[in-house]
């Protein structure tokens, strides 16, 4: 490096190049980096974030070469077999797996914060009947930095917790407020003698004054997919969290532009684009069709569910899930539910055919959960929905340990300027 270049490392091919660092009074050129740390001596070229860690965190670890996820150093499917979603949110927000007594506690803080405002429902009442779900849950979270601003002190502990517990409580609620705005009825309060997802079930379906039996299967159906859903590292909504969160910003507001990441089709929305995409397959005979659209770099359509950032195996989440979702159809007598067999086959033509096996695309966690969410009577453009109240636990446990961070900086990454260099300003009646 001379004093006036500076060394890129591009992080997609791994090449290295002295560029100079412009003054851009020189002239035009093509790239210009403007005051870039000359004094660091490099400069990593990174879209899309392939390689470089933007901070420690103890809460989940990923290996995704050979398919392992644990969150606390706990594997997922030890957590997916013998706990439940709150055991794994106290997990994931303190470190370690609650005592008796510390989840009693939990769940009766978690309880106590269930209801919203009732204020909020004219929120709700400024929203058109067929706005999507999401852009409902993204603009009431955020509203409820308002209702919380003057209570919640970020430098607090106390605080801080408060707010955790607040947005993991509402979370449900607001939820089933989307779906029931949707269909033009009456929000059903929060029953909190019910479990997490039993509440969030009764909220859904039940219809005010008329009794409602919470269904077992159901209750711990969506339980084990909360706790799959729960945390994933630094996946593109958690990293929302936090760069927003680096701010200073409220928490609500922060989850609230981690709900906006999520919603899109390449992070959790593909669990919508995946139910929507078999229908649009419809039977087995069309698949070749469907894989030869995902393998023309021509065509903008993908395998949605297909594929990850970190995992070059099969999603750990997913192979529970594919059996999960036999075991709940069988006891939800709807085995014969013909969207199955066509993922099931869908996944086998993909996964021999030489595309996908080069580049190392398998299952994500969103191929099959529609089809259990179907099953379970929750309409599509709710999947993403369902994806956001578990995935609150994750934002608020990262969320938790980067304001607790001593190191805390600002996230603020720079960029490989291509514009213009300097130039003088033309006036109106001058330019041609
Ligand atoms: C909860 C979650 O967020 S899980 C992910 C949910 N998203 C989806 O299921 C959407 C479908 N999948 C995808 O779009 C991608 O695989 C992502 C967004 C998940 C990962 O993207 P990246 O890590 O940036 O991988 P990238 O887009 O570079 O793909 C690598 C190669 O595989 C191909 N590829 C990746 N996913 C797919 C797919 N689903 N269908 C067809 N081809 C694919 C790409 O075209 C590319 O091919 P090339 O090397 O010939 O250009
Ligand atoms: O980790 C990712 O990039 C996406 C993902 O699977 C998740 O957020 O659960």
């Amino acid at each position: 490096m001379s004093n006036d270049t500076v060394t890129l490392i591009d992080n997609r091919t791994g090449k290295r190049a002295d560029l100079p660092i412009l003054d851009p009074t020189l002239g035009p050129s093509t790239v210009a980096i403007g005051g870039l740390p000359k004094a660091l001596g490099y400069f990593t070229f990174d879209p899309g974030f392939v390689a470089t860690a933007s901070c420690r965190s103890a809460i989940t670890y990923i290996d995704g070469e050979e398919g392992v996820l644990l969150y606390r150093g706990y594997p997922i499917e030890q957590l997916a077999e013998q706990s439940t979603f709150l055991e794994v949110a106290y997990l994931l927000l303190y470190g370690e797996l609650p005592t008796a007594e510390e989840l009693a506690a939990f769940e009766r803080s978690i309880t106590n914060h269930t209801m919203i405002n009732e204020s909020l429902k004219s929120f709700f009442n400024g929203f058109h009947y067929d706005a999507h779900p999401m852009a409902m849950m993204c603009g009431v979270v955020g509203s409820l930095s308002a209702f919380y601003y003057n209570h919640t002190d970020i430098n607090d502990p106390a605080d801080r917790d408060l707010a955790a517990h607040r947005l993991i409580a509402k979370m449900p609620t607001i939820a089933a407020a989307c779906y029931k705005h949707g269909k033009g009825e009456p929000f059903v309060y929060p029953d909190n003698r019910l479990s997490y997802t039993g509440n969030f079930l009764r909220m859904m379906f039940a219809i005010p004054s008329e009794p409602y039996e919470v269904d077992p299967v159901a209750e711990r159906a969506l339980d084990v997919l909360f706790i799959l859903h729960a945390d994933h590292e630094q996946n593109a909504s958690t990293s929302t969290v936090r760069l927003a969160g680096s701010t200073g910003a409220h928490p609500y507001a922060s989850v609230a532009a981690g709900i906006a990441a999520l919603w899109g089709p390449a992070h959790g929305g593909a669990n919508e684009a995946v139910l929507r995409m078999l229908e649009e397959i419809g039977h087995p005979d069309n698949i070749p069709k469907y894989i030869a659209k995902a393998k023309d770099k021509d065509d903008p359509f993908r395998l949605m569910g297909f594929g990850h950032r970190v995992y070059k195996n099969y999603d750990p989440r997913a192979k529970i899930i594919r059996r999960h979702c036999y075991e709940v159809l069988e006891k939800l007598g709807k085995r014969n539910e013909a969207l199955l067999d066509l993922a099931m086959r869908l996944e086998e033509v993909a996964l021999s055919d030489e595309y996908f096996i080069e580049r190392k695309l398998y299952p994500n966690v969103d191929f099959y959960t529609g089809i259990i969410y179907k099953a379970l009577g929750i309409p599509t453009n709710m999947f993403t929905v369902m994806f956001a109240i578990a995935r609150t636990v994750g934002w608020v446990a990262h969320w938790l340990e980067m304001v607790s961070d001593p190191e805390l900086r600002i996230g603020r990454p720079r960029q490989l300027y291509t514009g213009p260099a300097r130039r003088d300003y033309v006036a109106l009646d001058q330019r041609g």
